[in-house]
């Protein structure tokens, strides 16, 4: 069975009006289109966690700091559908642009402390196209929860500041990371490598997750981190933009893991750029102190 389609705010709220007068709890998964298993595993999810399920497609140019980035992403609508169909999945909302910033609009959503280092610092602007998207994607649809990949860590900590903070209630459930068979996580941009990028590409997650092994075994960050980088450009990468040690709660920059913390990485292979990231379970008791 297809899954129906709606394009407008107004027939997206007849919907899921009839679905509140029903009782159900409301999911959204929202997305960019170019499905893979990642957003599947989202809407998977999604289907165990809320009674209806919405999946959202659009294609946010307030959040391509690059006019070629926007231009090459994908846009496959009618194989995303036949794709969500299997799912069980109950509506699919693919408004244009005209119906997500209508002429005049003004308004944008800026998420200080954790939209800053990282991506952010990399792609100007781009986590205030995110905050702002999901902003109006969550008031469209009035989910009661919504699901997010791991697999883009600092978005999912921008989301969950802005939906408390402009008290949108909307439960934030993170998704771990899908990954080919090598550790490759799964990202739309996996499909613009090359035959010869994409053997390279695995090594990125090989790397993080031995640095990672590293720090939880109580290593300082900073040499772990310098000898992953330097392993990253050795494998073919030309340009790590960061690598990383931050609190799995709060962001913060960590020098050992001696609290739950994250391992993020951004690197660039030929044209595409590749973000990972991974969690460092610490072996040591919180405030151990290690010799320097
Ligand atoms: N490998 C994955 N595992 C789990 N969730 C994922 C994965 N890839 C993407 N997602 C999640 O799917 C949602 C939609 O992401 P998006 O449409 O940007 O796909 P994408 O593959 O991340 O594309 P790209 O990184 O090229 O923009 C986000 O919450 C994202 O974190
Ligand atoms: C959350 C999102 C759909 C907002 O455009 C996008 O950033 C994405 O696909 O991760
Ligand atoms: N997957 C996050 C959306 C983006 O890269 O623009």
């Amino acid at each position: 069975m297809s899954v129906p389609i709606v394009r407008t705010v107004s027939e997206l709220r007849k919907v899921v009006a009839g679905w509140r007068w029903d009782g159900a709890k409301v999911g959204v998964v929202p997305t960019m289109g170019a499905l893979h298993r990642g957003h599947l595993s989202l809407v998977e999810t999604a289907l165990a966690r809320s009674d209806r399920v919405i999946v959202t497609l659009f294609v946010n140019p307030k959040q391509f700091n690059s006019a070629a980035d926007l231009a090459a992403y994908p846009r496959t609508e009618n194989e995303d559908a036949a794709k969500l169909a299997p799912t069980g999945a109950h509506l699919l909302y693919v408004p244009d642009a005209e119906e997500i910033y209508p002429e005049g609009f003004a308004t944008t959503v800026s998420v200080a402390g954790v939209s800053e280092g990282l991506c952010g610092a990399y792609r100007p602007g781009h986590f205030d196209g995110v905050a702002t998207v999901v902003a109006k994607l969550f008031l469209q649809t009035g989910a009661d929860v919504a699901f997010f990949g791991e697999k883009d860590f600092q978005q999912l900590h921008v989301v969950r500041r802005m939906a408390k903070d402009l008290d949108i209630p909307v439960e934030i459930v993170g998704c771990a990371t899908v990954r080919e068979a090598d550790g490759l996580a799964l990202s739309s941009r996996n499909t613009r490598l090359s035959a010869a990028e994409r053997t390279i590409a695995p090594r990125l997650a090989a790397i993080l997750f031995d640095a990672a092994g590293k720090l939880s075994a109580g290593g300082a960050a900073r040499q772990v981190i310098e000898a992953a980088k330097a392993a990253i450009v050795e494998a073919g990468f030309h340009d790590v933009e960061y690598l990383e040690l931050r609190g799995n709660d709060d962001l913060k920059p960590l020098e050992r893991a001696d609290k739950p913390a994250r391992l993020l990485v951004a690197a660039w292979l030929g044209a595409v750029r590749l973000i990972d990231n991974v969690e460092v379970v610490s072996a040591l008791p919180s405030g151990h102190l290690l010799p320097p």
